[in-house]
């Protein structure tokens, strides 16, 4: 009998003070999602990750400011975008090669002591939104917005996207966003990351290789892929048919089910509240109304409920932003989660390296090449 679980399921890989899914309730360091979400900005949440506290009000000020400052970047890198071939490359491809390059420009990349590595984390946390902004501006044909020290980092965001200052409800769908990213307990993407850098390799290549991950269908890659949908099945009227087939020819509905929570996501409803407001609001209520009836189709006919990406990509598409920069913004706020698990796998480290049972041949005897048929 196999001693092996596939995919993983349910084995209890490490322990972490982080996050947790308990009973389908998501914290983080033990405070509840609903509260965070409502309540908390996304450097705070920054913080409570990094330093599993939340901050007086002098320490999340000088985070900010921390963050403002650093969120330059360099013309080396800009240079480096703007040589990529802009008609074809992915965003996530960009950003996990500039998040590579961001360590070769950084002199502390190597430098392993845990004041380096603090001082490292704010300056890719903030450099990491100037790239993606600066990455989507040049494709378009336009020039990186430099950032604004006196806004937070969800508008500075917007601003180095847009190259306006965004309204506060574009901030505050942002800033949940990111809040309700930031950190997910040992999902795929967070796993890599601790495998990379247990090695004792640097945090950039935790980073990279956590990107990759994130990048996938399966995991962060699907909020892109939930929008191309939308927008393939076009009105509202062809939702319930489009999904019929899908699920008749065996194919995945993006954007629902998850690998841990069977009776639904509970970041899911902020962000279909979130649709719902902002698709009234710009007058696009048909991708709310088809997100809505998906939902309820693939809850009543596979019991799947919807996840963190479904109603992400109504709500970014909402505020103008193009679906091959959803995943990329889902790995702005990750990266906040990310570095906390590498920290933290620092801190009390061991080589990661589980087994595999075979399943190959039985041992066999070599042949020389010439004899080989
Ligand atoms: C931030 C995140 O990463 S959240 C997840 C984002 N990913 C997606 O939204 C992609 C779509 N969803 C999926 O592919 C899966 O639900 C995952 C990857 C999230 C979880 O996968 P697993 O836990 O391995 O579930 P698994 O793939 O084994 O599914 C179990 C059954 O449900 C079906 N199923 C699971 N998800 C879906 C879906 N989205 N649409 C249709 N059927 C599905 C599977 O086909 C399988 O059916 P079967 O037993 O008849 O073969
Ligand atoms: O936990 C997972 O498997 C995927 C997920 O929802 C996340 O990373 O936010």
């Amino acid at each position: 009998m196999s001693t092996s679980k596939k995919g993983l399921e349910n084995i209890v890989a490490t322990q972490s003070a982080i996050s947790s899914i308990i009973d389908d309730q998501l914290s983080y360091v033990g405070y509840k999602i609903d509260d965070l979400a409502e309540n908390s900005s996304f450097e705070e949440i920054i913080y409570l990750l990094w330093n599993q506290k939340l901050p007086t009000q002098s320490e999340l000020n000088a985070l900010k400011a921390d963050l403002a400052k650093n969120m330059n970047i360099s013309d080396a890198i800009v240079n480096h975008l703007r040589s990529y071939d802009l008609n074809s490359v992915h965003p996530m491809a960009a950003l996990r090669t500039a998040v590579s390059l961001l360590g070769i420009y950084d002199e502390e990349a190597d430098v392993m002591d845990e004041e380096a590595n603090k001082r490292k984390a704010v300056r890719i946390q903030a450099k990491i939104a100037a790239v993606v902004a600066a990455f989507a501006r040049i494709r378009d044909g336009k020039d990186p917005v430099q950032p604004k020290e006196n806004l937070s980092y969800s508008a500075n965001f917007l601003y180095m996207l847009n190259g306006k200052e965004p309204e506060d409800i574009e901030v505050e769908a942002i800033n949940k966003a990111l809040v309700l990213h930031a950190d997910h307990e040992l999902n795929a993407s967070t796993f890599t990351a601790r495998v990379c850098v247990a090695t004792l390799s640097d945090i950039y290549s935790g980073l990279v290789a956590a990107i990759g991950a994130l990048k996938g269908p399966l995991h962060g890659g699907a909020n892109e892929n939930v929008m191309k949908m939308l927008l393939e099945i076009g009105e509202e009227e062809n939702a319930i048919p489009y999904i019929k087939e899908k699920l008749e020819n065996k194919e995945k509905i993006m954007g629902m089910g998850h690998r841990v929570y069977r009776d639904g996501d509970p970041r899911a409803k902020f962000l279909r509240d979130m649709s719902k407001q902002l698709t009234k609001l710009t007058g696009q209520e048909k991708w709310y109304n088809m997100s809505i009836a998906i939902e309820d189709y693939v809850k009543e006919h596979k019991g799947l409920p919807a996840n963190v990406d479904f109603y992400s990509a109504s709500v970014y598409h909402s505020l103008g932003i193009e679906e091959d920069l959803f995943t990329p913004i889902f790995a702005v706020s990750r990266t906040s989660g990310w570095i906390a698990h590498i920290l933290e796998q620092y801190a009390d480290n061991r080589l990661i390296r589980p087994r595999a049972e075979y399943n190959g041949p039985d041992l066999q005897e070599y042949v020389s090449i010439e004899q080989r048929g």
